[in-house]
């Protein structure tokens, strides 16, 4: 890739994406650029870390740059805006990770200049090139910004092209998924160990356990009610603890902990 990329806000999401673009080698590393608000430390693991340039002048950086990352939070979107707006001109891209921030949003903090906006909501997992990472196209973003964002997110996992009215349901599925699973994790290594197994023991079985689970849902061209049922002998183990889960309206509280992510998402959308 022969473009700069400048990360706005040098925080877990932005070191997620940045360690999966250097693993992935399409874009020499200096051609990598970070900054942020305060955190000298930071910028400096960064830098030392992942041999990116990092920057104090955001707005040099914003000058410099092709493709302009906004990580910063929701919050700080208004503000951080405000402080580049006179440097970003024709020929800049710029993708907001920001959950829940509409790109019409960010056009008219701009001041409606035609920037093209692509908004992005990426995982943790990019970190090890694992991404599940949806993309909408603002209104000032064409094919080829679309066709731009998708390669660059393909190498750190998938990209899927949604509407910009989904990106609250994708922010509730996929962008806070990968903390869900963890969750669960940590649930059954704390069940292991109250049963004996070593923590080591638990965390090795458990981890691939989930990796496993991964590849079925990719690999397997079954959907995860039949693979499910596939471990359920009758009246066996799973059955038994399937039977658990659903005593405490396991599903329920998943439908509800998916719609209340993606509700946030909307609120932080509002300024909430
Ligand atoms: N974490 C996740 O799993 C995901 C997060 N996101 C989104 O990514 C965004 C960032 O999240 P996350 O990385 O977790 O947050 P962090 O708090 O870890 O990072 C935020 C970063 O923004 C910087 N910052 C704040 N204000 C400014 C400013 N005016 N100029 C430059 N930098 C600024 C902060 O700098 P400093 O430290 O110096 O204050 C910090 O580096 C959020 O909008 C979130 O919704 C999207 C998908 C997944
Ligand atoms: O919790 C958050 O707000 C961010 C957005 C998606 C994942 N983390």
């Amino acid at each position: 890739m022969d473009k700069k990329i400048g990360f706005i806000g040098a925080g877990s999401m932005a070191e997620s994406v940045i360690s999966g673009i250097v693993n992935a080698e399409i874009l020499p590393s200096e051609h990598i650029m970070a900054t942020n608000k305060s955190n000298q430390e930071r910028l400096d693991k960064l830098e030392s870390d992942y041999r990116i340039r990092t920057v104090n002048d955001t707005k040099q950086m914003v000058a410099e740059s092709d493709i302009i990352i906004l990580a910063t939070k929701p919050h700080d979107v208004e503000a951080t805006i405000d402080s580049i707006k006179e440097v970003i001109k024709d020929g800049h891209m710029l993708i907001s990770v920001s959950a829940g921030i509409p790109t019409d949003y960010i056009s008219s903090l701009i001041g409606n200049q035609d920037i093209p906006i692509i908004r992005a909501m990426p995982n943790t997992s990019a970190a090890v090139r694992q991404s599940a990472t949806a993309i909408a196209a603002g209104k000032y973003a064409d094919e080829a910004h679309v066709k731009e964002t998708e390669n660059l997110f393909n190498t750190i996992g998938s990209t899927t092209i949604v509407k910009e009215e989904d990106m609250h349901t994708v922010t509730g599925v996929s962008g806070s998924g990968p903390a869900y699973f963890y969750y669960m994790v940590e649930a059954m290594e704390k069940a292991a160990v109250e049963s004996g197994l070593a923590e080591e023991t638990a965390r090795e079985l458990i981890t691939q356990t989930v990796v496993g689970v991964g590849a079925m849902l990719q690999y397997s061209e079954e959907p995860a009610s039949e693979l499910r049922k596939k471990i359920m002998s009758p009246n066996g183990t799973t059955q038994a603890g399937i039977e658990a889960l659903q005593h405490h309206n396991f599903e329920d509280l998943i439908i509800e902990c998916v719609k209340t992510a993606s509700q946030r998402s909307r609120e932080l959308g509002d300024g909430k």
